[in-house]
């Protein structure tokens, strides 16, 4: 285990298939529970209305391997990672901070960061249908939605792998007043 001196606070860590809600849980903790969100990197497209640095930082396949990161992946044929000094920047601004990642990368999280930091939160779909309606309202191509549900990624984020079983908190994202509920029950229990 590394980076045990400066970091402080609590990170959640939200995982899930594509569309199961985790920009969206993460927003509304950012909005209304006082966290910071720990931007990450990335190769793939911008999709509409997404914003460099606020989003995402959009990379090419060649600036992003100018950065030096905590843990990458590869996502759906994109590079996706994220920095230690990122982490560290957002929890010195609000002490709870949020990050979306895929489940590989929560593994590596886990194995890296002392276990007091972290909250992981799996986000279940009521189903396959749903996923792809919330996709498709969102603005997604057909196709590009056809082709990430494909991707073995997504195929692994379906459902919450073995190794997350005894570490995640599973919250159904079914009605959205509901999820957000769940969700201040659970960072209250959390922080207080
Ligand atoms: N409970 C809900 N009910 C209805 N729509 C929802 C709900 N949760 C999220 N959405 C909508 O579904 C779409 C996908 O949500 P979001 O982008 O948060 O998912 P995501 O898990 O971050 O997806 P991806 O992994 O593809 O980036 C968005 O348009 C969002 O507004
Ligand atoms: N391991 C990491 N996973 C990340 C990171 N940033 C995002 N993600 C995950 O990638 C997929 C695809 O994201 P999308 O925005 O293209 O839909 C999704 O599961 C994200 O959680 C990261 O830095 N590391």
């Amino acid at each position: 285990m590394i980076f045990l001196k400066t970091l402080d606070g609590n990170l959640f860590i939200i995982c899930g298939a594509p569309g199961s809600g985790k920009t969206t849980v993460q927003t509304y903790l950012t909005k209304n529970l006082g966290f910071t969100k720990v931007v990450t990197h990335t190769t793939r497209p911008k999709r509409n209305g997404e914003q460099d640095g606020s989003d995402y930082y959009f990379e090419t396949k060649e600036t992003f391997f100018d950065k030096h990161y905590l843990e990458y992946v590869t996502y759906d044929d994109n590079y996706y990672g994220s920095s230690f000094e990122g982490l560290e920047r957002a929890l010195n601004q609000t002490k709870r901070a949020v990050i979306v990642l895929d489940t590989q990368g929560v593994l590596t999280y886990l194995d890296k960061l002392p276990a007091k930091l972290l909250t992981v939160i799996f986000l279940e779909l009521p189903s396959k249908a749903v996923q792809v309606k919330r996709l498709y309202a969102r603005g997604d191509k057909k196709a590009k939605i056809k082709q990430r549900l494909a991707s073995k990624e997504a195929k692994r984020d379906a459902k919450l792998p073995a190794q997350l079983r005894a570490k995640a908190n599973v919250l159904q994202n079914a009605e959205l007043q509901q999820t957000y509920v769940k969700l201040e029950q659970l960072v209250a229990d959390i922080l207080t």
